[in-house]
């Protein structure tokens, strides 16, 4: 059985004010909810305040990104030692906005990964096809060509610490949530690629979904046999709805 994982991706959202109520709001529900992961992503400055606000507590503080760099005169890149030392578990790496706004490439992501995995970073691969993809039928070979391209850099035995986000392009911040069918299809396809590389990984490895997941769709999206939680954007900085999210993970476990 794998261990749901929910993680909140605030995005370029907060304040040192806001995010301590958010925080708090989410450390008042987590307790009880041991049989899941539960994980926030706040902005790079804001990860100091919020790892003191939940020592000793289960939630897991990470960062939204990390440098392809060690260190040295790269100007604003933050490396993934750093993120490590401030007291980060994981980090996300090859979001899509990162992708389509920044242009990050296969390649920068899995340099990306290999650094995270180097600094004792949980990394959490995003994947995931546009509407064009998905509209011409393309999508499966997209997404398995985000992750093989990171299987090639750091080999399909370190997704034994690699957590993977399947978020649709299309479904993000668009209020249009894949069905669990297609969110199923797609998770299916990607544990798929991997157990062909190596079974028992394959088995191991938790794919999250994200994309406009609410607490009115999460339950149905959670409960699809290969979906091991989400990663939440805008229903993470509502300390409310996260929690009711999170509980759904939880109960996904009864379900599957
Ligand atoms: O991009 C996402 C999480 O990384 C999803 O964002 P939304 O939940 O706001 O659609």
């Amino acid at each position: 059985m794998r261990k749901p994982i929910v993680l909140g991706n605030w995005k370029l959202n907060g304040s040192t004010a806001s995010s301590e109520a958010l925080v708090a709001g989410i450390l008042a529900g987590v307790t009880g909810l041991d049989a899941i992961d539960v994980g926030v992503c706040p902005p790079f400055v804001l990860i100091p305040q919020t790892v003191r606000q939940a020592a000793h507590t289960d939630l897991k503080v990470g960062a939204q990104d990390c440098s392809e760099y060690v260190e040295g005169a790269y100007t604003a890149e933050v490396s993934a030692d750093m993120l490590r030392d401030v007291g980060c578990h994981h980090v996300l790496i090859g979001h899509s906005e990162r992708r389509a706004l920044f242009g990050e490439q296969n390649d920068v992501i899995a340099r990306k990964v290999g650094r995270a995995l180097a600094a004792g970073l949980m990394p959490v691969l995003c994947v995931g096809e546009t509407l064009e993809e998905r509209q011409s039928g393309h999508m499966d070979e997209v997404v398995c060509s985000q992750v093989q391209a990171v299987i090639n850099e750091v080999g399909v035995a370190a997704f034994d610490r690699i957590v993977i986000a399947y978020e649709p392009v299309w479904a993000i911040g668009t209020g249009l949530t894949a069905s669990p069918e297609q969110a199923q299809a797609m998770h299916a396809t990607i544990r798929g690629l991997i157990a062909g590389q190596n079974a028992s990984v394959a088995r191991a490895v938790r794919i999250q979904y994200g994309g406009s997941v609410k607490p009115d769709n999460a339950a149905e999206l959670f409960s699809q046999p290969d979906i091991d939680g989400g990663l939440i954007g805008g229903a993470s900085l509502k300390a409310e709805d996260f929690m009711i999210i999170c509980r759904a993970a939880a109960d996904s476990l009864g379900t599957v």
